[in-house]
């Protein structure tokens, strides 16, 4: 084969191999920025599975209702209830298992973090997810 020919067909091939992109635009890998703070092995799908058998995790036998001074008072990493949306949830067993980190429940224990949770949480159904966790309603006094 003449040099001639050689070339021609080399960019032949190097036509062939270049990929279709849409628009001329340059193709990059997608790679999602979330980093996964919870803790090793505490994926959504153990969660759901705990919540799915049905243990109580609400460290409580029947809802009550929730003042605000009884709410402050569970406001430590063992003893971590969080109002969100008018419902108080004992979060102790969920905090390891938060995207976020359970530092970020832990640091909103024993409070009403309506404001907070509705910033990040657009998607999420927490009465669902949280609904073995359910300790009562959020009352004023
Ligand atoms: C009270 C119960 C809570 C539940 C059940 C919960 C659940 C979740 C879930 C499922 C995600 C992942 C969402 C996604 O990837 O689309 C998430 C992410 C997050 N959560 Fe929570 N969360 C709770 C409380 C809180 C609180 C009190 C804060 C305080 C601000 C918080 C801050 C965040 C943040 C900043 C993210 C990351 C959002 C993002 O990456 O876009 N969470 N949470």
């Amino acid at each position: 084969m003449s040099s001639f020919l050689k070339s021609l067909f080399s960019k032949q091939e190097a036509t062939k191999e270049e990929p279709a992109r849409a628009g001329g635009e340059k193709q990059t890998k997608r790679k999602s920025k979330k980093k996964q703070k919870n803790d090793p092995g505490c994926t959504q799908e153990k969660w759901d599975a705990l919540v799915e058998s049905g243990e109580n995790l609400s460290g409580v036998a029947e809802p009550f209702k929730v003042t605000m001074e009884e709410l402050k008072k569970h406001n430590t990493k063992d003893d971590c209830w969080i109002a969100v949306r008018g419902k108080v949830y004992n979060v102790t067993a969920y905090a390891p298992y938060h995207p976020d980190g359970a530092k970020k429940i832990f640091k909103h224990s024993g409070i009403d973090a309506t404001k907070q949770y509705m910033k990040a949480h657009a998607d999420v159904n927490e009465e669902e997810m949280l609904r073995t966790c359910y300790v009562g309603p959020l009352v004023d006094s």
